[in-house]
C-alpha cells in the first residue's frame, strides 16, 4: 500500500493497519487503526522566522487531495492554539510568557486521526490501544465517545468522558524531562467497550526539533537536580519512534518490552 508505514521504518506516519501493535502485552493485539501525518511549515499561517526545519515527510494517499488539504488546515489552526497554550505553561513554571515563543517557531506537530472497532474480547485480553506516555510536550485530543482512561497517581484508571467542544490536554515526556518531573507525562490507553466505533484525533505538539531541552530554571535546584541527559527534542523523538516502530511492525512474535 502506498501510504504503509513500514515504508518508513524511522517515521512514524502514514497508515498504522489494525492488529500491529500490542503495547502491553494483551492476548489480542491492539484494536485500532490510524493514519498519521507530520506538520508542513508551508502550511503554517503564522509561520514566522525561526530555525530551518527538518525536511518534512508525509504518506499522502496521491489520490485523494481533499483529505489532505482539510487535515492540513485543522492542523495548522492547532499549531496557532498550541503555541499560545505554550505560554500558558511559560507563565506556570514562573518564567516570563514568552519564553518558550523561540522554541515552537517551526515545532514538532504531527497528528493522527483513528479509529477503533467496538471490542467484543474483556478488558483483561485487549487494549484499544495500550497504556503509554506520548513523545513530545504535550498532546490535545479531541474524541467522539467514551474509550480513553487516564492513570492516577495512586493507580486508578480513570475514565475520560469527552466534553462538547473541548480539548484533552496530556503532559508528555519532553516536557516532564525539561521540567524534572515537575510536569508529569499522562499515562493514557483506550479500551473501547462503549458498544459503537469510536473515532479520536490527537494532536501532538513539541519543541523544535533544534531545541536543546536544557532543563527548566524553576524546576531544579541544589537539593533537585536534574535527572535527565540534555539532548535535542529532535533526537528524543527519533529515539523514541524508532524504539515504537521496532516493538510492533513486524515484531509480533518477539515484543518483549511494555510501554507502560
Ligand atoms: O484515541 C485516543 O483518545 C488516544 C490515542 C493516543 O493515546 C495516541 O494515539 O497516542
Ligand atoms: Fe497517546
Amino acid at each position: 500500500m502506498q501510504v504503509y508505514t513500514g515504508l518508513l521504518p524511522d517515521e512514524y506516519i502514514g497508515y498504522h493497519p489494525i492488529h500491529e501493535y500490542n503495547a502491553n502485552e494483551k492476548k489480542y493485539q491492539d484494536l485500532y487503526e490510524a493514519y498519521n501525518w507530520n506538520y508542513e511549515p508551508a502550511t503554517d499561517g503564522n509561520l514566522e522566522q525561526g530555525p530551518p526545519p527538518a525536511p518534512v515527510v508525509n504518506l499522502w494517499p496521491a489520490s485523494m487531495p481533499a483529505f489532505q488539504k482539510t487535515l492540513g488546515g485543522y492542523q495548522a489552526a492547532l499549531v496557532g492554539l498550541a503555541r499560545r497554550m505554550t505560554r500558558m505553561f511559560a507563565l506556570a513554571l514562573q518564567l516570563p510568557e514568552t519564553a518558550f515563543d523561540s522554541y515552537v517557531e517551526t515545532p514538532e506537530a504531527s497528528m493522527r486521526i483513528l479509529h477503533y472497532p467496538v471490542q467484543t474480547a474483556s478488558r483483561d485480553d485487549q487494549n484499544g490501544i495500550g497504556a503509554h506516555t506520548d513523545v513530545e510536550h504535550f498532546t490535545m485530543i479531541t474524541q467522539d465517545c467514551d474509550g480513553l482512561e487516564v492513570l492516577r497517581k495512586d493507580g486508578q484508571w480513570v475514565k475520560v468522558r469527552p466534553v462538547a467542544d473541548s480539548f484533552v490536554v496530556n503532559i508528555a515526556d519532553c516536557f516532564m524531562r525539561q521540567t524534572n518531573d515537575t510536569f508529569v507525562s499522562t499515562v493514557h490507553r483506550v479500551i473501547n467497550t462503549s458498544g459503537r466505533e469510536r473515532y479520536s484525533c490527537p494532536f501532538f505538539f513539541g519543541f523544535n526539533r533544534a531545541t536543546l531541552m536544557t532543563p527548566i530554571p524553576s524546576c531544579v535546584s541544589e537539593t533537585n537536580p536534574h535527572k535527565y541527559p540534555v539532548i535535542t527534542a529532535g533526537e528524543y523523538y527519533q529515539w523514541r519512534t524508532k524504539r515504537q516502530k521496532e516493538r510492533g511492525l513486524g515484531a509480533r512474535a518477539t515484543r518483549s518490552t511494555q510501554e507502560v
